[in-house]
């Protein structure tokens, strides 16, 4: 089901930035994509369509980059990684690529209103209505932020839960040259993990919108647990 959010914030359109634009267009995140647009400009576009969000949720190295890429294969999704988001700020030599290079070095959380940013520019410009959003919300601050700012929640939330050692274990055997994976900073970040993500697990979990995945063994073998979660929504009913 598509929930709507009573949010005091506003989507703006057009790609304009929050803090400066409020009164631009005073549409909330669901009503840019619910929006009536003539049929010849909506093309093949899905845009008409209520965006389904899934929050993808779990320690670094739990799996959920690799288990987001079979999903988005079986059930067509587009996959957000915050992370990837960040990493790619850091390349292009953003203003805040110093900023979020050393958050990350640090094992710490971005501020909330960049990394949100980034993720709404990928859900605007997107032709899709299915969103993985991965590694995100990595908080309490990021989930209310996401809340405030988009007027949206989450369908569902998956959370891979997968033990400390073989997370530290897979991380070290990454191999993609992330700053962030060695031993001193995948210790800050099961930390941080614990200190401020579990919360928000907890808070879905709550909400009953959690699906908790044993994510140890192989991937197949989590994927079968992955697998029926998608399998048995039907997107065409969820939404109102
Ligand atoms: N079930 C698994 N068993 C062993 N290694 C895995 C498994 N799933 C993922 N990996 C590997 O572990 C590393 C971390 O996986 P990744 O998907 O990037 O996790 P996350 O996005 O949660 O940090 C990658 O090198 C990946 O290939
Ligand atoms: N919501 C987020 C997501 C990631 N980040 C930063 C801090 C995280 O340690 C890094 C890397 O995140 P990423 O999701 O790529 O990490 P893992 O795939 O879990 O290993 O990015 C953030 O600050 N806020
Ligand atoms: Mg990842």
């Amino acid at each position: 089901m598509w929930r709507r959010v009573v949010s005091a914030s506003h989507f703006t359109f057009a790609h304009k930035s929050i803090a400066n634009n409020k009164d631009v267009c005073k549409l909330k995140f669901w009503e840019a994509f619910t929006t009536e647009i003539p049929l010849k400009e909506k093309g093949t576009f899905q845009r008409d369509k209520t965006p389904f969000i899934t929050f993808v949720l779990g320690g670094p190295g739990s799996g959920k980059g690799t288990q987001c890429m079979k999903i988005v294969e079986n059930f067509g999704f587009t996959h957000l990684s915050a992370g990837d988001l960040l990493r790619r700020e850091i390349a292009s030599n953003s203003a805040d690529g110093t900023m979020i290079l050393n958050t990350i070095k640090e094992g710490k959380i971005v501020p909330s209103e960049l990394t949100i940013r980034l993720i709404q520019k990928e859900m605007e410009s997107s032709d899709n209505y299915k969103f993985l959003i991965d590694g995100f919300p990595r908080s309490e601050e990021n989930r209310i932020a996401f809340e405030q700012i988009m007027g949206v929640e989450p369908d569902i939330v998956l959370f891979f839960d997968c033990p400390e050692d073989e997370m530290v274990k897979r991380v070290l055997n990454r191999n993609q040259g992330r700053v962030d994976d060695n031993i001193v900073t995948i210790k800050k970040r099961l930390k941080v993990f614990d200190a401020l993500n579990l919360p928000v697990v907890k808070y879905y979990m709550e909400k009953g919108k959690l699906y908790k995945i044993k994510a140890v063994g192989t991937v197949d073998e989590i994927y079968k647990q992955v697998y029926p979660v998608f399998a048995s929504l039907n997107f065409e009913q969820v939404r109102e």
